[in-house]
């Protein structure tokens, strides 16, 4: 049965940040993700998990400036050294929350200029290798480009062909199945055919990003497929819940409490 991760920037949100940790334990989940925890001290945020016995399933490396519209700097060559520092700011929190897995944004560039790809490579190998003797994973997600029009990373053969083209044993695939289906659809066979490269798994319902319990897909059997095709990683819940985030939480009944 899959382990499922609450994500506390998009679930919750009726509490203020510190206290989503609380309330996502009361609701049974035993595991949270969360975009960025860089506005709260990193000390501060491990003992919100304590004491609320979670753990942190993962987070995202520091993007840029988020509210200008930055979406992290990997593709982008003039942009190395804030990724260098980037990793830097991320290692105390990585600590602090035991988190295993770091996803690290490519930013907005076009995935066709010979520029990005080659600075995108370079990152992405220099982040997996300064992470490395953390124990830690470095995840890549592709996302759709009606989310985020001009995303580098918008295709998940793409993010499939460089996993294993670099073959850095802590280099992975963020499989987000909401964005797996807009961009090309064909989600089981995807899932089967990348699952020895996929670190973490996303879920929410197309097109809405609500509960995963309607509209597009049939999350009961990917939940099904997910273990048998053995995969022992979270699953976030990244989804705007349709109304109070307890009230939505019908989907989740059967696999609550589940431990690692
Ligand atoms: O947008 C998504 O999907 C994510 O998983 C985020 O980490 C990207 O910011
Ligand atoms: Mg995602």
């Amino acid at each position: 049965m899959p382990r499922f991760a609450a994500n506390l920037s998009m679930m919750f949100t009726e509490h203020p940040f510190l206290d989503r940790f609380a309330a996502a334990a009361k609701a049974g989940f035993t595991a949270v993700e969360f975009l960025f925890p860089y506005d709260h001290p990193a000390e501060e945020v491990g003992r919100r998990l304590d004491d609320n016995g979670l753990i942190q399933a993962l987070f995202n490396l520091p993007p840029g400036n988020w509210d200008a519209g930055e979406k992290g700097f990997a593709a982008l060559p003039e942009r190395f050294d804030d990724l260098k520092a980037s990793l830097k700011t991320a290692l105390p929190f990585a600590k602090a929350t035991g988190v295993k897995r770091l996803h690290l944004m490519a930013g907005i560039a076009d995935r066709h200029d010979a520029k990005a790809v080659e600075a995108y490579y370079k990152s992405v190998a220099w982040a997996a290798e300064f992470f490395a003797p953390h124990g830690l994973d470095v995840v890549i997600e592709p996302i759709n480009p009606r989310n985020v029009p001009g995303y580098f990373l918008n295709d998940f053969g793409f993010a499939r062909d460089l996993i294993r083209e670099l073959k850095i044993p802590n280099l992975k695939l963020q499989f987000d199945i909401y964005h797996c289906q807009i961009i090309h659809g064909d989600v089981t066979m995807r899932l089967r055919e990348m699952s020895d490269i996929t670190g973490h798994v996303q879920i929410a319902s197309i097109p809405s990003r609500n509960e995963p319990d309607g509209e597009e897909l049939n999350y009961p059997f990917l939940f099904e497929e997910l273990d048998r095709l053995g995969y022992g990683g979270f699953v976030g819940c990244e989804y705007n819940p349709r109304g109070r985030t307890e009230n939505g939480l019908g989907w989740f009944a059967p696999y609550k409490g589940v431990k690692p």
